[in-house]
């Protein structure tokens, strides 16, 4: 198994639980989604999962190892995070060019020829290398964080709510990119989003998260899930008359 989340707990000091007995695995190459209303605990699940927040209970595996803090680099070289939020997650005073050089660090071979073929592989023009994050739009913005993650080749990606705030054509855009990327790749991703319709087009499996806790879980067949729980039936409902 890729990514395994075994009986974790978590709350924060306030004390309410906020993860209760959460199970969940993500095969190699695997698209799963992980879906529930604001304050359900996605967010803290990733952050659980990423290891910048510590589970009270349970545990995280990759690659069938716990993650510790002796093989988390390792782990960084494998899975990635992309959040909502791709501002704050780029340094407003680096070019692009810089921003996308910063994880690869340690390659030397990395030069503009690499980082242009990559660029058209997220539909970017060669030069916004020189662009700062300023100067690009909101979609431009994700492409590059996006593109920043998956320079390093990870065999997972966590994404938690990468497309809520762009409009719905630049989500499909970047939603196909990670379809193409999964193909191309094999590279599995985590798709965290209250957006039913954008999670269930791109996933294979869905979770479905209430109150902290994982209520139910889907595969796709014949373009649809099945879900058993009443409150997963009734979001999913929703979606078929919108
Ligand atoms: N750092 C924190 N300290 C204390 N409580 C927190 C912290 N982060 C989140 N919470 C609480 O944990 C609960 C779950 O929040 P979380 O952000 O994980 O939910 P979510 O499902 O991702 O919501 P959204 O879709 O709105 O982002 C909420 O009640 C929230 O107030």
């Amino acid at each position: 198994m890729l990514l395994q989340v075994d009986h974790v707990f978590k709350s924060y000091r306030r004390g309410q639980q906020v993860l209760k007995d959460i199970n969940l695995t993500v095969g190699n190459g695997e698209l799963v989604g992980l879906v529930g209303e604001s304050g359900s605990g996605k967010s803290t699940l990733a952050k659980v999962i990423m290891q910048l927040e510590k589970p009270n209970k349970g545990t995280v595996l990759f690659q069938n190892q716990a993650i510790t803090k002796h093989n988390r680099t390792s782990f960084y070289e494998r899975c990635q995070l992309i959040f909502q939020n791709a501002t704050a997650a780029l340094n407003p005073t680096w070019t692009v060019r810089e921003l996308l050089r910063e994880p690869l660090q340690h390659q030397l071979s990395v030069n503009d020829t690499y980082l242009q073929t990559m660029l058209e592989k997220v539909k970017l023009p060669a030069d916004i290398l020189l662009a700062l994050p300023t100067e690009l739009s909101g979609g431009e913005r994700q492409r590059v964080n996006l593109l920043r993650s998956i320079l390093i080749e990870p065999q997972l990606i966590v994404c938690d709510e990468i497309v809520s705030s762009l409009d719905r054509l630049i989500q499909r855009e970047i939603i196909d990119l990670l379809v193409t990327l999964n193909k191309e790749r094999d590279m599995a991703i985590l798709f965290i989003s209250h957006d039913l319709k954008a999670v269930s087009y791109l996933c294979d499996r869905i979770y479905v998260m209430k109150a902290g806790e994982i209520v139910d879980e889907s595969y796709k067949e014949q373009n649809r899930f099945a879900f058993t729980d009443s409150y997963a039936q009734r979001l999913f409902q929703a979606i078929h008359h919108t």
